[in-house]
């Protein structure tokens, strides 16, 4: 099997064209902010955070009809405590995510233990699934606000040691738990993801799993088994779900992927011979696996809202959204099919 890995490859081009420098102090804040814990809890007291309850995020809806996340402060948060004669201490549980460009150092909190209705009046705002957040939200909050849940949720499920039993404790930033009574670090985690769109040089196979919203394909995903390379996982996955042999595959990206835990998803092409291209289903793992054309796809890309029936069901093909790098994928292909 090839693996091609594109020439013009420039860091340059993954990052924009933001000032490196700043770039590079903000990392090493932030690097700072994980290891020291008084400083940690300094920069909550000037930072911005965003609130959850049970996991859930709070959004705000502008006068245009939009959602986006509200820019609360620490001071906010307290005054929010204070309204609610409820203890500030509750600030301090917050986790590090991110550093704004601006150098505002950023937390997420769950308020689970507050009453939610009572929170939402005090914020204006409300707290919404975050699988429809992700949907509502656009560019940079959608990946911060599945970050910021993502830490949350593995503090909410870390709580104890594996090999003790005892309970672990956090450092301030929350990047990190500890057992006292052995030593054992324990450090967040993703699974990782390989997902692929596979080609056969005119048509791109998707595949849906009978969990999907009706209609939806998508491109062929599977975990990454232990000791796996990418290349040995999207081989091995291809192969298990539609009984087809892979031949060449390109890197494409990487995406965060909150649902139902945390993965990693690294996102891939790959090709396979059209003289070998017969779908052989694996039907434990997938309902339908099927070619689809340009032409199919490009209708499908361009469906924003998939029709639906009376029982608010879709009854057409449809790919999945945007902020999905399965999207990103399928996009991605379209635009070489024209090109050539
Ligand atoms: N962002 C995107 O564009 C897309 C994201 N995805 C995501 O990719 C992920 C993987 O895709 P999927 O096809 O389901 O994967 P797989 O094909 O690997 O099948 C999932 C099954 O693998 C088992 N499994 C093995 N390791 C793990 C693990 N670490 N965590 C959970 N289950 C594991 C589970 O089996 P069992 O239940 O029997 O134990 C699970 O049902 C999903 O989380 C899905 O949400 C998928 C498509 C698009
Ligand atoms: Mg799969």
């Amino acid at each position: 099997m090839r693996c091609l890995v594109r020439s013009s490859f420039k860091i340059r081009q993954l990052f924009g064209s933001r000032d490196c420098s700043s770039y590079v102090s903000r990392m090493r804040y932030l690097m700072r902010l994980k290891e020291d814990d008084e400083a940690c809890l300094r920069a909550l007291q000037s930072g911005s955070v965003l609130l959850y309850h049970k996991l859930a995020p709070l959004l705000m809806r502008t006068e245009r009809g939009m959602y986006q996340l509200p820019a609360l402060q620490a001071t906010d948060v307290k005054g929010i405590l204070g309204k609610l004669g409820k203890d500030e201490q509750l600030l301090n549980s917050s986790v590090l995510i991110g550093c704004s460009d601006d150098n505002v150092p950023q937390f997420s909190l769950d308020v689970g233990s507050l009453e939610q209705a009572a929170v939402e009046e005090l914020c204006g705002g409300v707290f919404i699934d975050l699988r429809k957040a992700f949907f509502l939200l656009k560019g940079p909050e959608a990946p911060l606000v599945s970050k910021g849940q993502a830490l949350l949720r593995w503090h909410q499920t870390h709580g104890f040691c594996s090999t003790t039993g005892q309970p672990t404790q956090r450092n301030q930033a929350g990047s990190q738990r500890v057992c006292l009574a052995n030593g054992a670090t324990y450090y967040p985690q993703m699974a990782p993801v390989v997902i692929v769109l596979v080609s056969d040089g005119r048509r791109c196979l998707l595949a849906r799993q009978s969990g999907f919203p009706r209609g939806m394909y998508s491109a062929l995903a599977g975990f990454c088994d232990i000791g796996e390379t990418v290349e040995e996982t999207l081989r091995r996955e291809v192969a298990e779900e539609v009984g087809l042999e892979v031949e060449s595959l390109l890197y494409s990206g990487s995406q965060h992927w909150p649902f139902p835990q945390s993965s990693f998803m690294v996102a891939c092409h790959a090709t396979v011979s059209p003289d070998n291209g017969e779908i052989n289903l694996d039907g434990a793992e997938l309902e339908d696996a099927q070619w689809f054309g340009l032409d199919e796809i490009e209708e499908a890309l361009q469906r924003k809202t998939p029709l639906r029936n009376p029982k608010g069901e879709s009854s057409v093909f449809w790919v999945p959204p945007s902020y999905a790098i399965a999207n990103k994928l399928i996009q991605e292909w379209a635009n070489q099919q024209k090109k050539s």
